[in-house]
């Protein structure tokens, strides 16, 4: 059994599982070993349920989305886990030709560059038509009307109009919409959306996250929201995954993350940004954690953030700390929580005592 494979399931599990990742292990080659990008990660996703995955740049949050996906960059590969998707078992280890008719169907990915996902050279209403025709038995009539429809839903004014348009002549804010509808189209269970909207301005980055809200209340689908802004998961998440190193470091509803954090990591993430008036503003003077993200080649043998954590001591130099379940759906990998543990301290004395990371 993987070390949270007899975790409880965060809030989610109510409304029933959609994703269940577990154990997640997706490898690169350095010199003349494979090493883990993406470290034993687990989170399950309920239906309708918004889990952000947040951490800085190089904490694997991309390669775990594109690890359920199934579209690992060579010379990376999955190197163990589940990746459960409702109604489709395992779908780490099915034949890449079923894969296939998953992607874009009951599991669909947007990214921050929509370039990367439209065909430049395609009409947008055609290339929501061709999806759904792929996907789904319907007539090029229904297809059409489908499209239409979806182009509406994300707020595309004159949709006629506009699904005989070319990425290019459309703006990164409508291309955004083109492709949340594209990848809407086929009704998937889960949505990964890695950094939808780091590329657009404050004012269309709150419509599309208004979007995709939603549209996740009126469909139900559930959304893998990746992000390195601590303001879009206050906004948007119910569950929330803090990634460091290619692991996850703490695992949360939204509320205990922002009230009460306990991993030093996540402690100097909310460091450097300030909250107030339900919004969250980053802070120009820090950065509150000094240092940097290992590497791969880097990667130490006990805690990964031993080496920036001021609270640091042999024991987590030299040694892993498990991901320790203090309550149903609540998570944290740092010796300070484990039970037993010499460096223990009571969770709530700590998030006061720990403030200042
Ligand atoms: N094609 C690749 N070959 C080798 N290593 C890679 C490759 N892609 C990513 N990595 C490594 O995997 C780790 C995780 O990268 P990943 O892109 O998932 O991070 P991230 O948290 O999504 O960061 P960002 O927000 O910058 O995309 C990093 O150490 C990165 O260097």
């Amino acid at each position: 059994m993987s070390e949270c494979e007899s975790a409880a399931r965060p809030d989610s599990s109510a409304a029933g599982d959609v994703l269940r990742v577990d154990d997640l292990q997706t490898a690169f080659p350095f010199g003349d070993r494979m090493v883990n990008a993406v470290d034993r990660v687990c989170f399950t996703v309920g239906r309708g349920r918004i889990v952000g995955l947040v951490g800085e740049s190089g904490c694997g949050k991309s390669m775990t989305a594109l690890s359920i996906m199934r579209l690992v960059p060579a010379p990376g590969r999955l190197a163990g886990g589940v990746i459960e998707l409702d109604g489709h078992g395992d779908i780490g280890s099915i034949p890449e030709r079923e894969m296939r008719s998953i992607r874009g169907g009951d599991l669909a990915m947007i990214f921050q560059d929509p370039m990367t996902s439209l065909n430049p050279v395609m009409r947008v209403g055609e290339q929501i038509v061709e999806g759904l025709r792929f996907h789904r038995r319907i007539s090029r009539r229904e297809a059409r009307d489908r499209a239409i429809q979806m182009l509406t839903l994300v707020g595309i004014g004159d949709p006629e109009l506009r699904a005989r348009e070319y990425p290019h002549q459309m703006s990164g804010g409508m291309c955004q919409r083109v492709m949340i509808a594209m990848a809407l189209a086929c009704e998937p269970k889960v949505m990964l959306a890695d950094e939808p909207t780091t590329a657009l301005d404050v004012t269309i980055q709150a419509q599309i996250l208004n979007l995709m809200r939603d549209v996740r209340d009126r469909t139900g689908t559930a959304i893998v929201l990746i992000t390195h802004d601590l303001g879009v998961v206050a906004e948007m998440a119910d569950d929330v995954c803090v990634m460091y190193a290619g692991e996850i470091v703490e695992r949360a509803p939204v509320r205990c993350i922002f009230r009460e954090p306990l991993h030093p990591y996540t402690i100097g993430l909310l460091e450097s940004v300030s909250i107030g008036q339900g919004a969250v503003h980053r802070k120009t003077m820090l950065p509150a954690i000094s240092g940097m993200v290992p590497g791969l080649g880097q990667l130490p043998g006990g805690c990964r953030f031993a080496d920036r954590c001021r609270h640091a001591t042999m024991l987590c130099k030299e040694h892993r700390p498990p991901l320790e379940e203090l309550e149903p759906g609540r998570l944290v990998r740092c010796w300070l929580h484990v039970e037993n543990s010499p460096m223990r301290v009571e969770p709530r004395a700590e998030a006061g005592a720990l403030s200042n990371v």
